[in-house]
């Protein structure tokens, strides 16, 4: 693969997004038992080597990367597309990390690369963004944005999260037109949950999931146990064999 794969400009029009009307992809890697993470959290390799590099491709055609942050915290993830040629010299996507009481860790690996390499800063590197509650303290606030990173407060919703249905006036704000969307399983749960935007459009633009041959028995779901009622109908749009995976595309069937 020595370009972004030919489905993907077929199928993710990430580039004809706009800051008013943002696309919103909704991405995970599952196993066949529809597990995303081991026992506890732990982080499991489910991709292969051909599923892994489309996926850094994805992150490339979108502006920004979206994690809760658990998954920050339990995977101490780079959200870059560092496994695509730097002779590219693609713009890398911004970190995106919700976060309602501001549990940021600044130990983070996403903090330490920005901090540590000032000369990748806009290359490889963009300053972690999080999304926190208007109601975190503002000592809390100045403690993170003085570690480096820049703080986002938002009004949250009645559950305490922010609002999936509020993601496209806060990517408008921060004028991005496009966001990809990792997971962890209750910021995919609450996503799948929720139809449409503020403005009564649909949602999620597009789902692109990696399904790994393998079982992973007791683990992490892709949605929390007991959350599977109310999802939404799907229609798939594309599926591709990559390696020993399958990745399919799909979007919400809304009629
Ligand atoms: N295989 C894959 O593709 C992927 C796997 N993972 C795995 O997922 C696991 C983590 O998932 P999980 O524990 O569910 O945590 P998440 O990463 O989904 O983070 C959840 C936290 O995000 C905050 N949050 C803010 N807004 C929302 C919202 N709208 N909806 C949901 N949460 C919101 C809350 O923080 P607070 O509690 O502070 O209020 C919430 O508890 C890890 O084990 C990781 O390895 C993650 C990504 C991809
Ligand atoms: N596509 C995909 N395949 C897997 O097998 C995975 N475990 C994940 N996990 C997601 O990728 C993040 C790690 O990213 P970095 O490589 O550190 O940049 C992890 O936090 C999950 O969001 N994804």
């Amino acid at each position: 693969m020595t370009g972004v794969p030919q489905f993907l400009i077929d199928h993710l029009p990430t580039a004809s997004a706009t800051v008013e009307r943002p696309h919103i992809t909704l991405t995970w890697a599952q196993s066949l038992d529809s597990k995303i993470a081991g026992p506890g959290g732990s982080r499991v390799i489910l991709s292969g080597p051909e599923s892994m590099l489309m996926t850094h491709w994805m992150r490339s055609m979108h502006d920004s990367i979206l994690i809760g942050v658990n998954t920050l915290i339990l995977d101490n993830p780079r959200l870059q597309a560092n496994l695509l040629p730097p002779s590219l010299n693609l713009p890398p996507p911004q970190p995106l990390i919700l976060d309602p009481k501001l549990r940021f860790p600044i130990n983070s690996r996403i903090l330490n690369e920005w901090n540590t390499k000032p000369d990748q800063r806009g290359k490889t590197l963009r300053q972690p963004w999080i999304i926190c509650g208007d109601n975190v303290s503002s000592n809390r606030i100045s403690e993170v944005e003085n570690a480096g990173a820049r703080v986002i407060p938002v009004k949250l919703d009645k559950y305490g999260y922010i609002s999936p249905s509020s993601l496209p006036s806060i990517l408008y704000n921060l004028k991005l037109k496009s966001v990809m969307i990792e997971g962890g399983s209750k910021v995919l749960s609450t996503f799948l949950h929720t139809q449409s935007r503020d403005d009564g459009s649909k949602l999620i633009d597009s789902m692109i999931v990696t399904v790994a041959p393998m079982f992973i028995g007791e683990g992490i779901g892709f949605i929390p146990q007991n959350e599977d009622i109310g999802l939404p109908k799907l229609k798939t749009v594309h599926t591709e064999i990559m390696g020993k995976d399958a990745v399919m595309i799909c979007q919400v069937d809304l009629k």
